[in-house]
């Protein structure tokens, strides 16, 4: 359990993260996201006790980071700066770092085979892919057999393979009662990971909700409609939030009313209905949406025209 409470950064006159609290629970893989910028990495290294808050707390399971007597039992945390010594082999890397910290031998390698990596364990880490690097990073992040975990951007770089595979790893691990926090500013990837989410903007709190509700409360309410009597449908369907667009001949588009309010019009009228279709907005549009206001640098139009130049 990573709970925030009010946990703010600055830099300086720059707010990273501004008065952020939430409650990231055991048991469901929980996505972190927000546009860059918007303050992830630096909530994350406040998490892991690397970044002292300015103002708040946040604490793992129940206490600061660094107040825990063998934190890597209690988090594992993959973060984007790797610090591998790249002339030592994955099995090395991971014996050396499991010695520093009491853990035994043979938990090397469990962890080894838990990612995948135990082909390649004796080969140097200095010649890995970023796949296997990734792989190796959330060995070493598994080795104290952490309750919490905690991984800035695991997808970043991956092949289509590396991303199920840690899609499926996340899952098991949230699965097994785990906690599972990660970031990412892909939402079509956390979409399939992650069931739960909290979405920040400029170091600001925007949503903390499951995957699904996110969706819904940011989708507006559109529904496609289908029906030979386009026009006179058209004018039935009126009210002081409702609009109609013509798509094709036959095909409207109407927000406002949802299908069962359009359906309640049409068989009063005896109008024939060949599509009545809710829209949902993907999980990447409703993120736009939300985060809109939250971007730190905002492509102007002009700008997105001398890049396509
Ligand atoms: N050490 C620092 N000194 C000054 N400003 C910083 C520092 N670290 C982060 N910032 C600023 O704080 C803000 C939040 O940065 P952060 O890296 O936490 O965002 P992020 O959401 O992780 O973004 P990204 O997806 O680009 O990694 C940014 O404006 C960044 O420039």
């Amino acid at each position: 359990m990573i709970e925030a409470r009010a946990v703010s950064k600055r830099y300086g006159d720059k707010v990273a993260v501004d008065a952020l609290t939430f409650t990231v629970k055991p048991g469901v893989v929980t996505g972190f996201l927000g546009p860059n910028g918007a303050g992830k990495s630096t909530t994350i290294r406040m998490i892991m006790g690397l970044d002292a808050p300015t103002s708040g707390s946040v604490t793992v399971n129940g206490k600061p980071y660094r107040k825990h007597p063998a934190p890597l039992h209690e988090v594992g945390a993959l973060l984007e700066a790797k610090a591998v010594h790249t002339g030592r082999s994955a099995y090395n890397h991971l014996l050396a770092l499991a010695l520093s910290t009491g853990i035994p031998r043979r938990r090397v390698d469990e962890v080894i085979d838990l990612v995948g990596l135990h082909e390649v364990a004796r080969k140097r880490v200095g010649g890995f892919s970023l796949g296997m690097g990734q792989r190796l990073g959330v060995a070493a992040a598994l080795l104290g057999d952490p309750a919490t975990l905690v991984l800035d951007e695991p997808v970043n770089g991956l092949d289509p393979q590396g991303i199920l595979w840690i899609r499926t790893l996340l899952r098991g691990l949230a699965a097994e009662g785990r906690t599972v926090f990660v970031s990412s500013h892909l939402m079509s990837e956390m979409a399939l990971t992650a069931e739960h989410l909290i979405v920040i903007g400029k170091g600001k709190l925007i949503a903390d909700t499951s995957v699904e509700e996110f969706i819904r409360r940011a989708s507006s309410r559109v529904v496609r409609v289908r029906t030979p009597e386009a026009t006179r449908l058209r004018d039935l369907l009126t009210g002081p939030d409702v609009g109609v667009t013509s798509l094709a001949a036959g095909l409207l588009e109407v927000s406002g009313l949802d299908g069962a309010e359009i359906g309640r019009v049409a068989c009063r009228e005896a109008i024939p209905l060949e599509e009545l279709t809710p829209v949902q907005a993907s999980l990447e549009e409703a993120f736009m949406e939300l985060t809109d206001d939250a971007l730190e640098y905002r492509v102007t139009p002009a700008a997105q025209e001398r890049s396509a130049s």
